[in-house]
């Protein structure tokens, strides 16, 4: 054990040593909320709470890994073992594991990632014979998400006028229906989507008060990290856990809250002292992370929010390098400039690559920075693209692994009945759906059933099903006594998987092998870790592992590497060296988000946290033109670039000024002093609108889904005008509202075939109609 509290300054220590009792933590960035968490959780122990008792929540699995490693240096390891920590998901997945027979779910539920969500869907789409464009499955599933958040059931929703409304408007009347069909659907193959990981819980802790009581029973210290950000279901999760003891300890930053989009809301904070009677607020405001000028420069940017809660940050740190402003001509060039720029970095202070880190606002920006990188050879890891698990090869391997569990898990099933081939052809599959539809049954279900179920299929095709049948059921006879690797080594061999996938011979194809190869290792790598740790090693742990894990987590590779992700996965991170890309309007702020001043108020919160996660170096770059949409366009620096408060700031330019594109010189991107300390200039002629107020307030609750459908006006002509698509919503001066049925004819004199509110169809010349997206 460790002097931990010697670690803390006097308003640190004293949020640590706080009595019992509902606590709120309000701090800026870098200050040590974490920290003190953290260090809460360990005094608590040390004061005899017993480790069981405990519960933290946290934004990422990685955060509550690194948690509990540090709680297990202050109170050893054994103590530490029987905490709760981990994100709402994870945590709240283990628990419906041993309640979910309750809600008519088996306990070896599957739990669908969004890939599978999203297939689901398009089959649901596809048999409900409904337009695909209007209905996309990804748009769908953010909509059903949205009302899952909200925890707005299917029932609730039919007597929800407005939401049908809503829909109705936006053109997708079957809504409702789709998502009846989806959540039965889900229920039948036993499985839950994300979002249902957090309804559930609601639900189960709604319906069964003997349930509520026993976890609130045994959690009798709740903390949660990231407080702004956690939605409503997750809200209401932590509010009925609470209600007991009351011994909740919150900590959040309302200036870091960037998921409203997906329903968080920021109210959450603001109610917290409504919820509860006696609460402690506590502040932290010196900033440990970051230098002076990056502190002050983060701040000169939020004061530009107007709703924001009063706290300012500060720090002792020295005053640090200031901010370097790149303008580039080309991504392509800003590339070059980063990786440039790290290399230059690493020579003259030896610096080793996980010092850098490159943030970006939407992922397709990494493609020029790792282009870059890769020709200077500095080694990068991505977040946030495809994960591991989500691999073709990967994810066949789990489908099976899943089936054994589950085998009414319908996506699993129906990704693997045929593959490798084995003769189970799309008809086939299409007869089975259907009778599985009509008889209420599953697929899997259907086929044990083959012979008493009337499909019209040839002996040959029921025998193919018959043995699949078969091969399933003697996996899961072999899992009896089998482990998680042994069971996976079996299914390999026995469906002759890596054989299909080697047969291409490609190098692709080698690699593949060496996934599913790294997936075993990472199967055995989990039972020797849960054997360790004396908890349950079973496959259908090593599920749910797999399904909730994201590629932060998955950093075994101790080779230093710079970190590519976007900002909203680097919340809560810290890196020496930050380089933050695309600062260019339409880009950051993002296009779709610059309708309302909330919209653009989430950005620059965004913004902050980007800033806030450097420690020494922040390196802001933007293009002058960059290819988006397919198409080459001009770009404008962001706005939050004269935000900062330009002292802070410190222009640099190539040493050529007349460089070409692609004629870039490495090692003489600036000099050793920069040639010039300019502030950022607005380009000449550039005129903006700042985004209005917006038009209505919405409820907490049901933020998103007034803001769907919410007018938005005063939307600045450019890209949008000309990016009008069939299935828009746009707003006409005189006609208002409507859908854009089709577009004809090009450039000058293109048309687009508008619905409008009160019924009229209109076609209105593009040129001259002055219409307005809204979606
Ligand atoms: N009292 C302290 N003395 C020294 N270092 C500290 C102290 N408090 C925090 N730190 C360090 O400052 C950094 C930021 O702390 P932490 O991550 O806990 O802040 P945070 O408020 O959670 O930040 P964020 O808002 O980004 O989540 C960490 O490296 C942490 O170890
Ligand atoms: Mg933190």
């Amino acid at each position: 054990m460790n002097n931990y509290i010697a670690q803390l300054n006097e308003s640190q220590k004293e949020a640590v040593l706080h009595k019992d009792g509902p606590m709120i933590i309000i701090a800026g960035a870098g200050s040590g909320k974490t920290r003190v968490l953290t260090y809460r959780i360990a005094h608590l122990m040390q004061q005899g709470v017993d480790s069981f008792n405990i519960l933290a929540l946290t934004f990422t699995n990685k955060a509550a890994r690194e948690m509990k490693k540090r709680i297990a240096e202050i109170v050893g390891q054994s103590e530490a073992k029987n905490l709760w920590m981990g994100t709402f998901h994870s945590v709240f997945a283990r628990i419906l594991r041993s309640e979910s027979e309750k809600l008519g779910f088996p306990s070896n539920f599957t739990i669908y990632d969004t890939q599978d969500s999203v297939r689901l869907l398009s089959s649901i789409i596809q048999e409900m014979s409904l337009d695909k464009d209007k209905y996309k499955p990804k748009q769908v599933l953010g909509r059903i998400s949205q009302y899952k958040n909200s925890l707005i059931t299917v029932k609730a929703y039919y007597t929800n006028p407005e939401l049908l409304e809503a829909d109705r408007m936006s053109g997708r009347p079957k809504m409702g229906e789709i998502y009846k069909n989806y959540v039965d659907r889900c229920f039948k193959a036993g499985a839950m989507d994300f979002d249902d990981l957090l309804l559930r819980t609601n639900e189960l802790l709604t319906r069964f008060p003997d349930v509520l009581g026993k976890y609130q029973d045994r959690f009798k210290y709740i903390l949660v990290d990231e407080y702004q950000d956690t939605n409503h279901s997750q809200y209401l999760i932590v509010r009925a856990l609470a209600d007991r003891f009351e011994n909740i300890c919150v900590v959040g930053d309302d200036s870091q809250s960037i998921y409203a989009f997906r329903g968080a809301n920021i109210q959450n904070i603001l109610n917290f002292q409504r919820d509860y009677k006696e609460v402690s607020i506590f502040k932290l405001e010196q900033n440990y992370r970051s230098s002076q000028t990056i502190v002050n420069a983060a701040n000169s940017v939020i004061e530009n929010n107007q709703s924001k809660l009063d706290k300012t940050i500060w720090t002792q740190n020295d005053k640090g390098d200031m901010i370097k402003i790149m303008r580039t001509l080309s991504e392509g060039d800003e590339g070059r400039f980063v990786a440039s720029a790290i290399f230059e970095d690493q020579m003259r202070h030896q610096l080793s690559n996980d010092q850098f880190a490159v943030l970006y606002r939407t992922n397709a920006q990494s493609r020029a920075i790792e282009d870059a990188l890769r020709k200077k050879n500095i080694d990068y890891k991505i977040f946030g693209g495809l994960s591991f698990y989500q691999r073709k090869e990967i994810k066949d391997t789990l489908a099976y692994l899943r089936l054994i569990l589950n085998p009414n898990d319908e996506e699993a099933l129906k990704r693997v009945i045929n593959y490798p081939a084995r003769g189970i052809g799309d008809t086939t599959m299409n007869k089975l759906t259907v009778a599985a539809n009509e008889l209420n049954k599953s697929i899997f279900e259907v086929i044990e059933n083959i012979d008493v179920v009337n499909l019209q299929l040839n002996t040959g095709t029921k025998n193919k099903l018959r043995d699949f049948v078969l091969l399933i059921k003697s996996f899961q006879a072999e899992a009896q006594t089998l482990n998680a690797f042994e069971i996976a080594e079996l299914v390999l061999k026995k469906t002759k998987l890596v054989r299909d996938i080697e047969k291409d011979g490609t190098p692709e194809a080698i690699s593949k092998v060496e996934n599913v190869q790294e997936l075993l290792n990472g199967i055995k790598d989990f039972i020797e870790v849960q054997k360790e740790k004396e908890e349950d090693d079973s496959l259908a742990v090593f599920l749910i592992d797999v399904a909730l894990a994201t590629d932060l987590d998955n950093d075994k590779d101790d080779k230093p590497r710079v970190s590519l992700m976007t900002i909203h996965l680097a919340k809560g991170l810290e890196f020496p060296h930050v380089f933050i890309v695309g600062m260019e309007e339409n880009l950051f702020p993002s296009a779709m988000s610059m309708n309302t001043r909330s919209e653009v108020e989430e950005e620059r919160r965004l913004f902050y946290v980007a800033l806030t996660r450097a420690e020494k170096q922040v390196y802001l770059s933007y293009a002058q033109s960059r290819y988006r949409w397919g198409k080459l366009v001009d770009c404008e620096p962001s706005r939050f670039l004269e935000e900062i408060d330009e002292q802070f700031v410190q222009q640099i330019a190539p040493k050529q000024p007349q460089f070409k594109q692609n004629s870039f010189i490495d090692s003489d991107i600036f000099g050793e002093t920069p040639p010039e300390t300019v502030r950022f200039k607005k380009p000449i002629g550039v005129k903006r609108k700042e985004a209005p107020k917006p038009i209505k307030k919405a409820s907490p609750v049901q933020g998103n889904f007034k803001r769907m459908h919410q007018v938005k006006m005063d939307i600045p002509e450019g890209p949008f005008a000309t990016k009008l698509k069939v299935g828009n919503f746009v707003i006409h001066g005189k006609f208002g509202k409507g859908e854009v049925l089709a577009i004809e004819g090009n450039e000058n004199d293109q048309k687009a075939e508008i619905k409008f509110e009160n019924g009229e169809i209109k076609k209105l010349l593009l040129q001259f109609a002055k219409l307005k997206i809204v979606n």
